[in-house]
């Protein structure tokens, strides 16, 4: 093990690498952020005021090291911090941005990265977690990192074949929780650069999707991932994957609830013991709406030391409880993660700031504001292989922004394999998605009578709440002619309605990023979307006389949320279908030639995880 030295007080320890910051008006240099974290008045006991600090040159274990920043680099970093930031402020988006041209070719700083998701496609995928987990892994080895994505092994009927080509590696760990011991199996595969690995237990092997089946959700879900936070700690501890451990420097990217135990753990049980001393977490929030919120009661099966329960201890308000007995005591995961993550990001910059707003911050926001010096917010990218209309293996004609003439084609044949009319001239709108209260079909289904006066097609693709299932299969047999209710899952459909379809329809009352908006402009469909959150960052509201008159914008963005102002932008789009081809032809074009890549997103990241290394990690 690496030497650790026990240290001095907060004010006094920097790591060996940091540079003097006398005279920095920044937050990062002036003041450790683990100094400001205590200052926040959370709820536990303050008295703890030393943390340990690196003494000397870090050497990894594993291939790739992760190296102490060169001195240029640092410089360089403060700069960028140092000239957009006041004393209290987050960096800024554009900061990131700012350093983005040094990040086009390879990372010169890597990391030894763990991403810890419950979903990573194409092993896994219930949504756009499952996207993001699958993707950026593979954009940030290409930069040069290695990185590993711990992940369970489900199995159920559909999914066995996703794992045909992972393989047993024959080391079984004994995970402490739950009054027991649970053994559990990691499973492996190399590929496209990237480690992917997989916990197995049994509890992952039943059907339904990763968090439920068709009676809700699983009543066992916090055993499950919390049996996948720990199993990923032990990770780059025990695996020699290509004949190394990851080693202790490492850096978690922790997904949502389900991984939020990571940091935590980090803190609890591994950084009193002098393990993991060197490594940071960053918690990636891709959906604040679900916490992973339990009686608390079950603190005791968490794994975790009695004294950290105040990390994650949640009073549920008033007017949230459930009976006058009904004290509200409860243990939220997430914010667990929020509490003790070396720094927290969200898949856009909007939501980023939203989440620190009461509206926006399912009763987390103020904890998050006491956050904001450690909170950024980077857009998505996407998988620019899979989703590309020139090569796009589930859809029969291919096209470009140079040569629009197959996504006609693509309409066609999508009303074909509908049964609605083949009519090339005729607006045809979709939505794919979660059918869920955050994606706004209430909307859709209260303004579908009125939609449907006007002459288009419309398709919906989609499951999940029962109600908008038998919704979707009702209004389908009610109007044969102009709509199409695909209630499932399928990949290819989306693809197809994707490429085949004009416009794009996302009512969202919160996004956190949204990628079927960034596919479909991909694709040449118009996205008519609510102005919320990733939504907004990323969908250009069409203005057709600015940029001298040849128009700007890449869709349509409606506000309010309400089934008026979603119509009349409904309407405004159809019409300018119908009536402006040359306008709809650059709102196609300027969709399809944007930089939707991961690299974009990758170079971001790698900033953040530059701030990360520049503070000591998360001790109490
Ligand atoms: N029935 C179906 N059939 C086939 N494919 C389907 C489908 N339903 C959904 N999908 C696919 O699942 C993905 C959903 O992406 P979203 O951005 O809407 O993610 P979601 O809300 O799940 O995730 C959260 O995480 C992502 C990633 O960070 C954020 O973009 C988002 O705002 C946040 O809510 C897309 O690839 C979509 O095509």
């Amino acid at each position: 093990m690496e030497a650790i030295g026990i240290a001095r007080s907060c004010c006094s320890s920097l790591p060996f690498n940091y540079i003097s910051s006398s005279s920095s008006s920044s937050i990062s240099f002036a003041l450790p952020l683990s100094q400001v974290r205590r200052r926040r008045g959370w709820n536990w006991p303050l008295s703890v005021k030393t943390h340990a600090v690196r003494v000397g040159p870090n050497e990894q274990v594993g291939g790739l090291t992760s190296q102490a920043l060169p001195q240029q680099d640092l410089n360089s970093k403060k700069e960028v911090i140092d000239s957009g930031t006041n004393s209290s402020s987050t960096p800024k988006e554009e900061e990131i941005e700012g350093i983005e041209e040094d990040g086009k070719s390879e990372c010169r700083v890597t990391h030894n990265i763990v991403f810890v998701t419950a979903e990573a496609a194409p092993y896994s995928k219930t949504g756009g977690l499952g996207d993001v987990c699958g993707s950026l892994p593979i954009a940030l080895a290409a930069r040069g990192h290695r990185v590993m994505v711990v992940s369970p092994r489900y199995l159920n009927k559909v999914s066995e074949k996703n794992f045909a080509s992972v393989c047993d590696i024959e080391c079984h760990i004994n995970v402490k929780c739950f009054g027991g011991d649970h053994e559990v199996a990691f499973f492996h595969e190399y590929r496209a650069g990237v480690d992917w690995v997989f916990v197995d237990h049994p509890s992952y092997h039943r059907p339904g999707t990763p968090y439920g089946d068709s009676r809700g959700a699983f009543g066992d879900n916090q055993f499950r991932f919390t049996l996948l936070c720990h199993a990923a700690c032990e990770a780059p501890l025990v695996l020699p994957l290509g004949g190394f451990t990851y080693g202790e420097k490492c850096l978690f990217l922790v997904n949502d609830w389900h991984a939020s135990l990571v940091p935590v753990l980090l803190a609890a049980k591994y950084r009193p013991h002098g393990v993991y001393q060197d490594a940071r977490s960053i918690l990636v929030i891709h959906n604040l709406a679900h916490q992973g919120v339990e009686p608390d009661t079950t603190y005791g099966n968490l794994g975790l030391p009695s004294e950290w329960y105040g990390a994650l201890e949640w009073i549920f308000p008033t007017w949230a409880r459930t009976h006058a007995l009904d004290r509200g005591k409860a243990v939220n995961t997430l914010k667990g993660a929020v509490v003790t993550a070396d720094r927290i990001l969200t898949v856009s910059q909007g939501y980023s700031w939203e989440i620190t707003t009461p509206e926006g911050g399912n009763g987390l926001h103020e904890l998050l504001s006491s956050r904001k010096s450690v909170l950024n917010g980077i857009t998505n990218g996407i998988d620019v292989d899979e989703w590309d209309p020139a090569s796009d293996k589930h859809i029969s004609f291919h096209y470009s922004s140079t040569d629009l003439s197959g996504k006609v084609q693509c309409k066609v044949a999508l009303q074909k394999e509908l049964g609605l009319a083949s009519r090339p001239d005729c607006p045809m709108i979709g939505f794919i998605g979660r059918l869920d209260y955050q994606k706004g079909t209430d909307l859709i289904w209260s303004a579908l009578p009125q939609l449907l006066q006007d002459d288009i097609q419309f398709v919906m693709l989609g499951s999940g709440d029962p109600n908008t299932e038998e919704w979707m299969r009702a209004s389908e047999h009610n109007h044969k002619d102009k709509f199409r209710g695909w209630v499932g899952f399928s990949v290819p459909v989306s693809h197809r309605i994707t490429a085949g379809c004009d416009i794009l329809l996302m009512p969202s009352r919160f996004e956190p990023c949204g990628l079927n908006q960034l596919y479909a402009m991909r694709y040449g469909t118009v996205p008519v979307v609510h102005c919320t959150g990733g939504l907004r960052d990323t969908v250009e509201n069409f203005d057709p006389f600015k940029n001298n008159g040849n128009g700007y914008g890449t869709g349509w963005t409606f506000s309010s949320l309400t089934k008026e102002s979603m119509l009349g932008a409904l309407q405004v789009a159809c019409q300018t279908y119908r009536e402006r081809k040359d306008s709809w032809d650059g709102l196609m074009k300027r969709g399809m030639m944007r930089d939707y890549t991961w690299n974009k997103a990758a170079t971001q990241y790698e900033v953040v995880f530059q701030w990360a290394f520049l503070d000591p990690p998360y001790v109490r």
